[in-house]
Formats: structure tokens, C-alpha cells, sequence
């Protein structure tokens, strides 16, 4: 695992965004071949889409040829909610790059079949090659997507009930008020995750660090389903200074002596 250690938010979300441009670009996607991303909601993704969508305006990537998948959907939300997960990535990306709607994939928490909709969802990634870069945030006990403590490694797209933290967390966005939280989603799996060619996790500020260590310093367990992450073999965590507050000095010294150059979020584009 890589471990790349920037001083705020706004470096952590410049790096995040030139690598996924410069992996788009690597590839050279074409309506044949193309380039599929994994997607994140949530306030440690906004400032990557902010900083793609100024990629995307400079003409330096394109989403033409891009297949997303969305990680998770709240269920029982309308579509249309201002918190559905499906209105925070129009109003935060979709809108601003030019990405074709028949490219764009959200889990709907409102079908009647919800098991139906989940094997659906596993069966498009795999027919269009699977999911080449999957970009994700943690909740402050270290889930991953919807992947609460206790959830199985090697889980795949599902229902998965809300553990009253995660309420708790999100009810910023529902008035403060928990009763307004959805109680359920609908969620890849960690093994959906651990599926794609490569993974990128952002994490920032001082209530994500007890998961940062866990993630790169404890063992591999289900109450921190991040920490499934060690078992990949090309996965990447970008994360600010204050989320690096749990972490060894040792280990801390450790990643950013050994990444170096990489560090500039600049240093991406030039390769
Ligand atoms: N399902 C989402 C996760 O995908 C996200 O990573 C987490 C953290 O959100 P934030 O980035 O706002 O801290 O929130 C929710 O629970």
C-alpha cells in the first residue's frame, strides 16, 4: 500500500484528481475500450471533483469515454432528494464534465427488487471489464463505502443497514435530525472493492485518524473493513496532515521520505 502524506485538503484533493487524469490518459479510452471509475459521495471527494472538473474544462481529461460506478445509495430516498447520493453527484460532477448519462451508474434504493438491483450492478461492472480505478473515502470507524464494522471482506453489492455512528455522522446533512436519516443502503462490497485494478481512498481531518492507523498499521479485520485494503496489490491512500495524527512518528517519516517527488501533485501530470 501506498501511503501519500499532503499538507490539506486542497493538496490532498489536487493529487487525488491529476492521478486520476493521468491514469485516464495512460489508458487512452476509446467507445471501445473504456476507462471505468469507481465513485465516492461524501465531503472527502468534493474537492477531487472541483479539481477534475478544472482538468476536464482545461481540455487536459476527458470523461467521454469514462463508465462510472457509484460505491452506494441511500434506500428508500427519493432520486431527486437533495441527499440522494444520485442529486450529490450530478450537483457536485456529472453536470460540469462531459460525461454521457448512459455512462453513469448509481444503485437505485428504490426498486422493489433490491437483491435483483445489487446482482445487476456486480453483472454490469464485470461486462464492461470491471472497474479500472475505484476512488473512495471512511466514515470516522473506518467503512468503507456502506461496509460497516463487521461487514465481510469478501462481501459484494448488497443491502446493509446503517450502525447508529454512520446515522449519527450523516444527520449533518438531514437537519441534525437522525430520525431523518435513512435506516438502510444499498453498497458494493469490500470484495467489489478489492476487485478493481487499483484502489485510491481519500482521507482528511482529525476524526478519520484512529482509521487512518488502523488502516495502514493494524491488522486486517472486519471492524475496520478499510483495513482490507492491505490485501490489494495496487491500492493508494491520499490523506492530509491532521488525519495523520494516530499514526507512528516512525511511519509517518517512513512514507514520506520514500515517495519522495510523488509528492507533488504536479510531478502526476508530467510523467
Ligand atoms: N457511504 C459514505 C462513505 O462512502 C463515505 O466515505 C463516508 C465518509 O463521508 P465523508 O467523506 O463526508 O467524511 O460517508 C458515508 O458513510
Amino acid at each position: 500500500m501506498r501511503l501519500i502524506i499532503q499538507s490539506d485538503f486542497s493538496n490532498l484533493s489536487k493529487w487525488a484528481a491529476n492521478y486520476v487524469a493521468a491514469k485516464i490518459n495512460a489508458a487512452k479510452p476509446t467507445a471501445d475500450k473504456p476507462f471505468v471509475l469507481g465513485l465516492p459521495t461524501g465531503s472527502s471527494p468534493l474537492g477531487m471533483y472541483k479539481s477534475l472538473i478544472e482538468l476536464n474544462k482545461k481540455g487536459i481529461v476527458s470523461f467521454e469515454n469514462i463508465i462510472t460506478f457509484n460505491m452506494d445509495e441511500y434506500v428508500g430516498l427519493a432520486q431527486n432528494h437533495p441527499q440522494s447520493y444520485y442529486t450529490f453527484m450530478w450537483d457536485n460532477f456529472f453536470n460540469y464534465v462531459n460525461i454521457k448519462k448512459e455512462n453513469v451508474n448509481i444503485l437505485n434504493g428504490n426498486v422493489a427488487d433490491l437483491d435483483e438491483e445489487c446482482a445487476a450492478y456486480e453483472a454490469k461492472m464485470k461486462a464492461v471489464g470491471g472497474v479500472d480505478l475505484f476512488l473512495g473515502g471512511i466514515g470516522p470507524d473506518g467503512h468503507i463505502a456502506f461496509n460497516e464494522p463487521g461487514s465481510s471482506l469478501s462481501s459484494r453489492t448488497r443491502v446493509k443497514t446503517l450502525t447508529k455512528d454512520t446515522i449519527i455522522a450523516n444527520s449533518r446533512f438531514f437537519d441534525n435530525d437522525i430520525n431523518k436519516v435513512p435506516k438502510t443502503s444499498v453498497t458494493v462490497g469490500v470484495g467489489t472493492i478489492l476487485d478493481a485494478k487499483e484502489v485510491l481512498i481519500m482521507v482528511n481531518g482529525h476524526n478519520k485518524a484512529r482509521a487512518l492507523a488502523q488502516a495502514v498499521e493494524g491488522c486486517i479485520n472486519q471492524m475496520w473493513t478499510i483495513t482490507a485494503l492491505q490485501l490489494h496489490e495496487k491500492a493508494i491512500i491520499v490523506c492530509d496532515e491532521a488525519a495523520t495524527e494516530e499514526l507512528k512518528v516512525g511511519t509517518y517519516r517512513y512514507f514520506k521520505d520514500i515517495e519522495g517527488e510523488n509528492l507533488n501533485p504536479d510531478s502526476l501530470l508530467r510523467k
